[in-house]
């Protein structure tokens, strides 16, 4: 049977949580909580989280539980991720973060309207489902994925979206990232306003 989910963000389908350090982008190498959502229908050929798609596969979780979780652990900030985040409203599950003072960033693919209140967003953009302009407008970093030559081109177009002090990140797709790593090395040497970022986790061997 369908998940119920109530549409005020008490409820949501959660595939995993798990303290870490931050892998990707401008918060490499941070520690911070990390909550997984179930559901995404973007489809990314390439997703290295597939098993997150089907939110019916996940339980439905009490946000004030993920909320406990979360304040149980040294560094008070979490990313929210997926699976994509922003299906589901965030506002409830951000304010209580807040109000234990813990952070909240999100990692998403910009496809839904953005709910919850974020000290830090991450916009992934995707051809298979573009970004409303909204998040593009709130971003703090765009992370565009290179999968093929062409998304040098499209990561500028992203770049036009967002705003001027958004941090400009490249990342290798994993399983091309022995292709187009020397690519995007050469791309950022001439266009600095772009950084590369690894999946640093994948190399250090923790979720
Ligand atoms: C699994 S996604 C979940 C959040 C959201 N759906 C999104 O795509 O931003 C988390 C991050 O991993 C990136 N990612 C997913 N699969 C990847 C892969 N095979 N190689 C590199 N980055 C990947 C996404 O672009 C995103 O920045
Ligand atoms: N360590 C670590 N850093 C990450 N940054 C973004 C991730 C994600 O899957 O959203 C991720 C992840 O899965 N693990
Ligand atoms: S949007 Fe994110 S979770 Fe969804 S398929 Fe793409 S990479 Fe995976
Ligand atoms: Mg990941």
């Amino acid at each position: 049977m369908a998940h119920q989910i109530p549409d005020d963000g008490t409820l949501l389908p959660l595939m995993e949580e798990f303290y870490t350090i931050q892998g990707e982008g401008y918060n490499t190498g941070k520690a911070a909580y990390f909550i997984r959502l179930g559901g995404c229908d973007v489809g990314c050929h390439w997703c290295d989280v597939k098993e997150s798609w089907d939110a019916e596969l996940h339980p439905l979780t009490a946000a004030d539980t993920i909320v406990s979780n979360a304040d149980l652990h040294p560094a008070k900030a979490v990313v929210v991720t997926g699976g994509e985040p922003l299906i589901y409203n965030l506002d409830y599950l951000t304010h209580n973060l807040h109000e234990k003072g813990i952070k909240t960033f999100i990692e998403t693919s910009g496809a839904y309207p953005l709910s919850g209140d974020w000290d830090w967003i991450c916009l992934s953009p995707k051809k298979f489902k573009a970004p409303t302009p909204n998040v593009a407008e709130c971003a703090h970093e765009l992370k565009v994925i290179v999968f093929n030559k062409s998304d040098f081109e499209w990561a500028e177009y992203h770049a036009k979206m967002v705003s001027p002090d958004c941090k400009l990140y490249l990342q290798p797709e994993w399983s091309k990232s022995k292709e187009m790593t020397p690519l995007i090395v050469d791309y950022v040497k001439e266009n600095p306003q772009w950084e590369i970022s690894l999946q640093t986790h994948k190399y250090l061997n923790i979720p």
